[in-house]
């Protein structure tokens, strides 16, 4: 009985969030503070913002966000759009309250009280153009972003999507050092498609199933600052000098492999809103307490004398609770490792500029 009415309330919970008129509003809140209370105490569950969630990337990941059982509350905030994406995805019949934040005004409330943020806000690349070229636009989107973080939810995990990765997610870092609020832990650029496309394209070269393989990439998230350590490749496995360079250029550059062959109308969105979904599964089984959680991710880092860097990271309840090191590299590696190291130094200092300039 108990269970049939809170069934009702979540539901009206649900209708009524997209729902302009003050007083019903008002009695959504309502409901949708049981719904989370609900949410909160028995059933596990945690708070999710999706920023930039009306756009490609954004909109796949709402999807996939709203299926996962960790998830009680799912916040969907964009600049536009997000009525429409809300009224959809809300429908679908799993766990999750959807509710939805459009614009600026309503950043706040979209982010109070948060456990995770994820944020593929920002402009894609087209072909023809390199990911430091989006950093004019959405430098300062980030920026935005991040203040209201530092603001309203300065414990959330950050999963940072934007790009340029390697010069947002030092952006991120600068802007809540200034608000006092910046846990190195909590702040992680998101690389994890780069694994993926590197698990897909060693597979097919082995002949097995991708999800047998566990390619490391190291580095950052962009051309020859993405580094898959191949000499490290589970199950071990042994690969040509010809194999070893196709592959290599294949996974640095399968974003733009996608971009031309999307011809002007965008960069991955579905394959990286399903990589985006299994790295934020992956926060949230951390947060939860799982134990042996790790993926990669672009962190703050001791690994190399660059201050960030992308490696292998245990997750765990305060997020990347270990950053592991690099392993022996081979000779080939090695020489990635300098050049990948070179161009990401820029790109990082890049971002700190932008901050403290
Ligand atoms: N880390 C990675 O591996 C990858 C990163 N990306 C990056 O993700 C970003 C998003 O890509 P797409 O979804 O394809 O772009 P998109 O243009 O389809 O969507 C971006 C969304 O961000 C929104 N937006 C713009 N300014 C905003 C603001 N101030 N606050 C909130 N939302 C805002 C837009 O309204 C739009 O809905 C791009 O920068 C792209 O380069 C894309 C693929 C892989
Ligand atoms: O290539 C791009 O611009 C988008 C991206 O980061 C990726 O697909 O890896």
């Amino acid at each position: 009985m108990e269970l049939a009415r809170a069934g009702a309330n979540q539901r009206i919970a649900r209708i009524s969030s997209h729902l302009q008129p003050p007083n019903i509003q008002e009695r959504s809140d309502v409901l949708l503070k049981r719904a989370e209370c609900r949410a909160k105490g028995g059933a596990p569950g945690f708070k999710v913002a999706i920023l930039g969630a009306a756009g490609g990337i954004g909109q796949s990941l709402s999807l996939l966000m709203k299926m996962n059982p960790l998830v009680s509350v799912l916040h969907l905030y964009d600049v536009v759009n997000t009525p429409g994406v809300t009224a959809d995805v809300s429908h679908m019949d799993t766990g999750a309250v959807v509710r939805g934040f459009l614009g600026q005004p309503q950043l706040e409330s979209a982010l109070t009280g948060m456990d995770l943020v994820i944020i593929p806000a920002g402009v894609p690349r087209k072909p023809g153009m390199t990911r430091d070229d989006l950093f004019k636009i959405n430098a300062g989107i980030v920026r935005t972003l991040c203040e209201g973080i530092a603001k309203c939810c300065p414990s959330a995990i950050v999963n940072l999507i934007s790009n340029p990765v390697n010069s947002t997610v030092p952006i991120a870092a600068e802007v809540f050092k200034k608000a006092g609020t910046y846990d190195p832990k909590r702040l992680l650029g998101v690389t994890t498609l780069d694994v993926v496309r590197a698990n897909t394209f060693v597979a097919e070269v082995l002949g097995v199933d991708p999800r047998e393989v566990d390619v490391p990439v190291v580095g950052g998230h962009a051309g020859v600052t993405i580094l898959p350590l191949l000499s490290q490749v589970k199950p071990p496995s042994s690969f040509t000098a010809e194999e070893t360079d196709y592959l290599t250029n294949r996974i640095q550059n399968g974003g733009t492999e996608v971009v031309e062959a999307k011809a002007g109308a965008g960069s991955a969105t579905l394959s990286m809103a399903y990589a985006a979904a299994k790295f934020a599964d992956a926060c949230l089984r951390g947060l939860k307490g799982e134990a042996g959680v790790v993926e990669c991710a672009f962190v703050d880092s001791q690994v190399t004398e660059l201050p960030f860097f992308a490696t292998k990271v245990r997750l765990g309840r305060a997020g990347a609770e270990e950053v592991y090191q690099l392993g022996p590299l081979n000779e080939y590696e090695r020489i990635g490792l300098e050049k990948a190291k070179r161009e990401l130094a820029g790109s990082i200092q890049k971002g700190v500029d932008f901050i403290r300039k």
